[in-house]
């Protein structure tokens, strides 16, 4: 087989590290037998106990998603650089690792995405169905008319301090959570009418209509956007909450966190 390991070896060859996405113990022992060898993992967890760990918040899917924020994750930690060449191992079809795919680490591509997930107070998977369906909306709009959207997830007591009711609140004695199909129905519904979403760490729709009201003094949003932008990134500031917001004037998608814009995606590209 000499022949097909010139070949195949390409992939591996001088690479600054190699990345590990979920490998068993016995595989990531036989990696750390090889001499000189960086070896980060990357996953839910760190079942294998490793020195070099990258916490993905959810096992992603789609395989190029899970390669790149797992890159985007172990650049923020500073365990690989901007440049490196990294052969990425990970499952595609069956249990165990069958799959290597060699990568640039590419700084500029950083979409912040490690940090919405990863260093939020509200549940990965809340974020994750909060962002697709702000995505979807984007991609669809309502009856082919671009909408905007609002969605404020996590920190939701002191959100609905800092806000007020707009209307009466369909979600009022409901127990309804994002990602449940028939409430992203109602949400899209919803998105017609004004105000945000606010929503808890777990995922409880708690709020529809509601108006917010933080102190918006030094918050910093792109130019041309208005008081939705301004709202959301504001409030992001006065709680622990993210802000999800679907522009209805460009269609972009945006996150701010910490009163900062952490995030933009054009739902096209999705
Ligand atoms: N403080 C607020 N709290 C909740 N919703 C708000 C607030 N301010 C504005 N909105 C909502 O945002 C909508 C759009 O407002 P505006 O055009 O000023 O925002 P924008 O940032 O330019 O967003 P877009 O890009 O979608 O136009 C309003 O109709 C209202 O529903
Ligand atoms: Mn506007």
């Amino acid at each position: 087989m000499a022949g097909l390991d010139d070949v195949f070896g390409d992939i591996f060859a001088s690479v600054d590290a190699v990345v590990l996405f979920s490998p068993s113990g016995s595989y990531y022992e036989r990696f750390m037998a090889v001499e000189d060898l960086d070896v980060v993992v990357v996953g839910t967890e760190n079942a294998v106990g490793a020195e070099t760990f990258v916490e993905l918040p959810l096992e992603f899917e789609d395989i190029s998603e899970r390669i790149r924020f797992g890159l985007e994750g172990a650049l923020e930690q500073g365990v690989i650089e901007d440049g490196d060449e990294l052969a990425c191992a990970t499952s595609v079809f069956g249990d165990g690792i069958d799959t290597v795919s060699r990568v640039r680490a590419d700084a500029e591509s950083h979409t912040g995405i490690y940090d919405i997930f990863a260093k939020s107070r509200a549940d990965p998977e809340v974020v994750k169905a909060v962002l697709e369906l702000a995505i979807e909306l984007g991609q669809k709009g309502q009856k082919g008319k671009p909408v905007g959207a609002l969605f404020i997830v996590g920190d939701a007591g002191k959100v609905m301090n800092k806000s007020r009711p707009l209307s009466y609140n369909p979600f009022e004695k409901s127990h309804v959570h994002v990602g449940d199909p028939i409430v992203n129905v109602m949400l899209k519904e919803f998105s017609r009418l004004d105000g945000a979403f606010i929503i808890s760490d777990a995922g409880k729709i708690v709020s529809a209509y509601r108006y917010l009201e933080p102190s918006a003094e030094g918050v910093d949003i792109p130019k041309g956007l208005g008081a939705r932008h301004m709202a959301g990134g504001a409030i992001t500031r006065d709680t622990n909450a993210i802000a999800i917001v679907l522009s209805e004037s460009d269609g972009l998608v945006r996150a701010f966190k910490g009163g900062e814009l952490i995030l933009e995606v054009d739902p096209e590209a999705y």
